[in-house]
C-alpha cells in the first residue's frame, strides 16, 4: 500500500506541499508572461491606433478584455493554492472498485491536479468521489456519479489535521468511531466568524448538502444541529455541481439581521466562493412597497410583545400568522373580482358605451392584475367610441374615458382594499394602522401579497436559489409572497422551537402547507453545546428527540441574588473571569433591548460590546445584546441575567430564555435576584 505509515504521510504531504509550490510559481511566470503581454498590446494598439478600423478597435479591445480574464483567473488560482499550502487535506480513503483497481483519494476542500503527469492528486470536497469519506466507513460503499453509480470497497479510511502546512495529528478509521476529530473540532472556543465544517459534516448533513432534485429543501434542526453551516455548504455544492448555470451572484441569502450576514460570511470566501448577495425581509418589503408606507419592523414587533403583552395586539398577530389568513384573503379577492366592478353606461359625446360591453371587457381580461386593466378597457373603448363615429377621439372625451373607466372599480389603491378586507370578514378592529400611515409588521407582506395580486408582480428571475434562514420567524403570508417572487428552488431552514414570537412562528408542516412540493428533513443531533447545556435548555422546552453531541463540560450554575445590583455586580465579575480564561467570546444575553442597554451602562466595562437591531457587525469579546438579536449565533460562554420569575413568566419570555441557553457551547451561567423564574425552577418542572 503507498502512504501506509505516519511517516510515509509526512513525506507525501511535504511533496504535496513541494508541488503546489511549484504550481504557484508556474501560476506567477505565467501572470508575468500575461501582464508583459497585454503591456505589449496595449502599446501596439497606441501606436497603431491611426491606421486601425473599428472592426480592428474591437477585436483588440476583446483580446485584452479575454488576458485580463484569463489573469484574473491564475490570480484566483493562485489564492487558492496557497490557502492549500496551508492545510491541502484532511481527508482520505483507498477505494478499490469491482475490477480490483486501488485508488488513493486525498479529500480537500479545493482540487489539485499534477499537470505534468495528469493525475489528480487532492479532490474537491464536493467532488462526486469525496461523498465516499462522508457516507462510509470501511467496507462496501458506493457513489454516485453523472454516468450512475459506482461500487466498491474502502480499505482504509484516514483524518487529518494539517495546520500551516504541518501535519498536527491523523487518525486512522479503522473501526467505526470517526468522531475523534469532530469532538477536537466542537471543544474548539468560538471564532468571531462562523466557520467551514467540512472536515467533519456529518451523514445525515452531507445528504442535505448534496440533495440536487429538491425544488424546495426545508430543513427543521433543533438549536445547534448545523442547518445553517449545512445550507451554507450546500450552496458552495450547488456553485461547485451547477458550475456552467450558477454562480455566486444569482443566489440570494434572506438573513434575519446584518450581525448575522456578517457572522456567516466567512464562509463561503474559505470554500473559495464569492460573496453571495443577502437581503433582510424588511429590505424586501421596503423595495416591494417602494417606500409608499412606513412599516414597523420585525424586531418592533417583538419588542411590543416582550414590553406590552397586549391581548387585542396577539390576537391580531396569531389571525395574521395563520394559514386561514392567507386563504381568507384569497377568497377576498376572488369576491373583489366577481363584485366590484360598478358600470354604468358611459356617455362620450354622442356615443353610449353601454355597460354590458364595460363588464365584459373588465371580465375578458381576467387574466390580467384588476389594477392593471384599466388601461386595457379605457384602449378598447376609446376603439369603441372611434368605430361608432368614425373620427378621432378629442382631448375631452380621451379624458373623460380615463377618469370614467377606473371609477369603475371600488377602490384604486391597495390599502383600500387591504382595510376593505378587514370589513369583509366582519373584524375591522383586525387593522391597525396611526396617523403617519405606519403598518404593523403583520401587515407588511399581506398588503405586498394584494398588491401582487391586484397589480401584478415583479418577479426576481436573475436569483437562481434562495436562501431563507430563521424560518420560523416567517409567516404563510411571507411564504406566499417569496412563492410568487422566486420562482427558483428554495433552502429554507429554522427551529420551530427559536421563534422570538410564539404567535407567528411557522413549523416545517406550514410551510410545507405553502411549498407542497417541499422536501423536509429534520436533524435531531446538536453539536453547538456541551451535554450538560443541551440538557439544561431542554428543562426550558423540553424535546426528546434531541440528541446532544458526547461532550462534556462545567455543570451550568444558577446563582440567585438579594438586588439587581448584587446581580451586576456578579456579571462583572464573570466578565473578569472570561477575559482571564482561554475563552473568546462571552455573551451576556437579556431579554429586551432596555434591559440590555440598562445592564451595559451599568458594567461600563472596558471592552464590552453593545449589540442593537442597528448594529452591522460581531464583535469578540464581550457582547451584550437581546435573545432576538442573539439567534443564530454562539458564544463560547453565556450569561443570562436577570431571570427572575417576573422577567420571564409569558410564552414569549419561555422562548427567549430558550434562545439565549441554547447560544452558548461550553460554559452557561444564568442569574436572578428575587425569584427564579419558573422555567427553570427545578421545583415546578418535577
Ligand atoms: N459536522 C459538524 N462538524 C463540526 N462542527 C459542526 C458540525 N455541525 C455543526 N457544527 C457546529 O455546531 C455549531 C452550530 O452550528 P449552526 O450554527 O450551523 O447550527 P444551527 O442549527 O443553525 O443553530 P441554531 O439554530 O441554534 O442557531 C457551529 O459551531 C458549527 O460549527
Amino acid at each position: 500500500m503507498i502512504n501506509a505509515t505516519e511517516q510515509q504521510e509526512r513525506e507525501f504531504l511535504a511533496q504535496i506541499r513541494e508541488k503546489l509550490t511549484l504550481a504557484i510559481r508556474r501560476i506567477d511566470d505565467a501572470v508575468k508572461q500575461f501582464s508583459n503581454e497585454l503591456r505589449e498590446k496595449k502599446q501596439y494598439i497606441h501606436e497603431h491606433q491611426s491606421g486601425m478600423d473599428e472592426a480592428d478597435m474591437v477585436a483588440a479591445d476583446q483580446s485584452i478584455n479575454r488576458m485580463a480574464l484569463t489573469g484574473e483567473a491564475a490570480v484566483a488560482r493562485k489564492r487558492k493554492l496557497i490557502k492549500m499550502g496551508q492545510s491541502p487535506y484532511f481527508g482520505r480513503v483507498d477505494f478499490i472498485t469491482q475490477d480490483d483497481q486501488r485508488s488513493m483519494i486525498y479529500i480537500g476542500i479545493f482540487s489539485f491536479t499534477d499537470e505534468r503527469q495528469r493525475m489528480n492528486l487532492i479532490y474537491d470536497w464536493r467532488a462526486p468521489i469525496s461523498s465516499l469519506f462522508y457516507d462510509f466507513e470501511l467496507g462496501e460503499a458506493s457513489y454516485a456519479t453523472p454516468r450512475g453509480k459506482i461500487q466498491g470497497n474502502i480499505a482504509l479510511k484516514r483524518q487529518y489535521k494539517i495546520k500551516n502546512g504541518h501535519m498536527e495529528f491523523m487518525i486512522e478509521n479503522d473501526v467505526n468511531i470517526h468522531d475523534d476529530i469532530l469532538q477536537k473540532e466542537l471543544a474548539r472556543s468560538s471564532d468571531d466568524k462562523m466557520k467551514n465544517i467540512v472536515a467533519t459534516i456529518q451523514r445525515d448533513q452531507n445528504a442535505v448538502i448534496r440533495n440536487e432534485s429538491a425544488q424546495v429543501m426545508v430543513i427543521q434542526g433543533v438549536a445547534g444541529s448545523g442547518k445553517t453551516s449545512i445550507a451554507l455548504h450546500r450552496i458552495a455544492f450547488l456553485l461547485y455541481r451547477f458550475r456552467e448555470t450558477i454562480s455566486a451572484k444569482d443566489i440570494l441569502i434572506i438573513s434575519p439581521n446584518q450581525v448575522f450576514a456578517d457572522y456567516i460570511s466567512n464562509v463561503l470566501p474559505e470554500l473559495g466562493e464569492e460573496y453571495i448577495p443577502e437581503m433582510g425581509m424588511e429590505e424586501l418589503a421596503s423595495e416591494l412597497l417602494q417606500k409608499k408606507y412606513q412599516f414597523q419592523t420585525f424586531f418592533d414587533q417583538v419588542s411590543s410583545l416582550l414590553e406590552e403583552n397586549d391581548p387585542a395586539f396577539i390576537e391580531r398577530l396569531r389571525f395574521k400568522s395563520s394559514i386561514d389568513f392567507l386563504s381568507k384573503l384569497n377568497q377576498y379577492l376572488i369576491h373583489v373580482e366577481n363584485n366590484y366592478f360598478t358600470c354604468t353606461d358611459l356617455v362620450v359625446g354622442k356615443t353610449v358605451v353601454s355597460s354590458r360591453f364595460l363588464l365584459g371587457r373588465f371580465k375578458a381580461y381576467h387574466r390580467v392584475p384588476i389594477l392593471k386593466r384599466f388601461a386595457l378597457v379605457v384602449k378598447e373603448v376609446q376603439d369603441y367610441v372611434k368605430a361608432a363615429t368614425s373620427h378621432k377621439l378629442t382631448g375631452p372625451e380621451k379624458a373623460k374615458i380615463w377618469e370614467a373607466v377606473p371609477r369603475m372599480i371600488k377602490f384604486n389603491t391597495i390599502l383600500d382594499f387591504y382595510r376593505d378586507f378587514y370589513d369583509w370578514i366582519g373584524k375591522p378592529e383586525f387593522f391597525k394602522i396611526d396617523p403617519r400611515q405606519t403598518l404593523e409588521y403583520a401587515d407588511v407582506f399581506a398588503v405586498i401579497y394584494v398588491q401582487l395580486r391586484l397589480e401584478g408582480s415583479t418577479t426576481f428571475t436573475h436569483v437562481k436559489h434562495l436562501l431563507v434562514d430563521e424560518m420560523q420567524d416567517y409567516t404563510p403570508i411571507q411564504y406566499e409572497v417569496l412563492s410568487r417572487l422566486f420562482l427558483c428552488r428554495k433552502t429554507i431552514l429554522g427551529d420551530v422551537s427559536q421563534t422570538v414570537n410564539p404567535y407567528s412562528a411557522s413549523s416545517a408542516e406550514t410551510i410545507e402547507r405553502v411549498f407542497p412540493q417541499a422536501d423536509v428533513v429534520r436533524l435531531y443531533r446538536s453539536y453547538r453545546s456541551t451535554v450538560e447545556i443541551t440538557a439544561f435548555a431542554q428543562r426550558i422546552l423540553p424535546n426528546p428527540k434531541i440528541i446532544p453531541m458526547e461532550r462534556h463540560g462545567q455543570q451550568p450554575l444558577i446563582a440567585g441574588f438579594s438586588s439587581r445590583k448584587e446581580e451586576i455586580e456578579a456579571v462583572k465579575q464573570q466578565i473578569k473571569t472570561f477575559q482571564k480564561s482561554p475563552y473568546q467570546s462571552l455573551g451576556i444575553i437579556c431579554k429586551t433591548l432596555r434591559q440590555a442597554t440598562d445592564t451595559f451602562e451599568a458594567l461600563k466595562a472596558s471592552g464590552v460590546h453593545l449589540l442593537t437591531a442597528d448594529s452591522v457587525a460581531f464583535e469578540e469579546g464581550v457582547i451584550i445584546t437581546t435573545a432576538h438579536l442573539a439567534k443564530g449565533l454562539e458564544f463560547d460562554e453565556v450569561v443570562v441575567p436577570f431571570a427572575s420569575a417576573d422577567n420571564y413568566k409569558t410564552e414569549v419570555e419561555k422562548q427567549m430564555l430558550y434562545i439565549a441557553c441554547t447560544r452558548a457551547m461550553h460554559r452557561l451561567k444564568v442569574t436572578y435576584s428575587g425569584d427564579l423564574t419558573d422555567f427553570l425552577s427545578v421545583k415546578k418542572n418535577t
